[in-house]
């Protein structure tokens, strides 16, 4: 069992490519204004910074403390990758060069925003039990409703939180539908804990679902179902 976890682990850390390696794009074309440090392309933003509420960091020091025995285990994240992870996907495009032009000015959406600003997260992935968990602050630039998280702010969560369950899972898949309902606001600043799960594969297809709740588990803000495909091989995505 936990040498199945450790291969899917290492499967996403493929998937996701490996810090220190990548190649840094000549400028930021998405915001000239701001500064494109390697620091930040490199660093592992799911770790504690001084923007974390003292929910999240309670919370990311349970799971840490969960992860020693092997049972959980801290995914880390990246602003922008472009190693293995190009490799891996490079066979679905027809225009591998190009592709390769356009990924190296890329950034991972829920990682665009200045610490403490948009989101803020951290996943832990359960190797027993084959969920993960992703521990969520949002931040004054994700705000829908005044006060609130905007619904689109709290899908991007599911659909990365879900890709993460998918992409352990089997490997490269993409969402092919995501259903959510939302059912209290998520006050802006808040922390919840956004659990995941595959329920069930069909060849291909990956049926996954996921709540959002409180820390203290009471308030349920919002219920997912999604279904991922596994990438075929042999077809080109553009
Ligand atoms: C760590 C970071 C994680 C980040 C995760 C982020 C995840 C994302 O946001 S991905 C971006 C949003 N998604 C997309 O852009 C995907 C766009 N869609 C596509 O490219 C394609 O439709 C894709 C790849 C999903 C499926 O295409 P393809 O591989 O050709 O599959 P296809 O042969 O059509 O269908 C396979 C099966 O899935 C089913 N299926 C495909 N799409 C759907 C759908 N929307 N609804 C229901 N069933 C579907 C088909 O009916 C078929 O079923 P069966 O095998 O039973 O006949």
């Amino acid at each position: 069992m936990l040498r199945s976890c450790v291969s899917r682990l290492r499967t996403l850390a493929v998937l996701r490519g490996q810090p220190g390696v990548a190649p840094l794009p000549a400028k930021d074309p998405w915001s000239p204004r701001r500064s494109f440090s390697s620091e930040v392309i490199h660093m592992d933003l799911s770790l504690p910074n001084p923007s974390w509420n003292e929910d999240m960091r309670l919370l990311f020091d349970q799971f840490m403390k969960k992860s020693e025995d092997g049972s959980w285990k801290h995914l880390p994240s990246y602003k922008s990758k472009f190693t293995q992870r190009t490799e891996d996907i490079k066979i679905y495009f027809p225009d591998a060069k190009l592709m390769k032009e356009k990924l190296s000015q890329a950034q991972l959406f829920p990682r665009s925003l200045e610490e403490g600003l948009g989101f803020e997260y951290a996943m832990f992935h359960n190797c027993v039990e084959d969920r993960i968990v992703c521990i969520f602050q949002g931040g004054p630039y994700l705000q829908g409703a005044p006060g609130f998280l905007h619904g689109g702010a709290i899908a991007t969560m599911i659909d990365a939180t879900l890709g993460a369950c998918a992409i352990v899972a089997v490997g490269v898949a993409m969402t092919a539908s995501l259903n959510i309902s939302f059912k209290r606001p998520i006050p802006l600043g808040s922390v919840v804990v956004i659990n995941s799960q595959v329920d069930k594969v069909e060849g291909r297809k990956l049926f996954l679902s996921c709540n959002i709740r409180s820390v203290d588990e009471k308030t349920v803000y919002s219920e997912a179902t999604s279904l991922f495909v596994k990438l075929d091989p042999k077809t080109r995505l553009t």
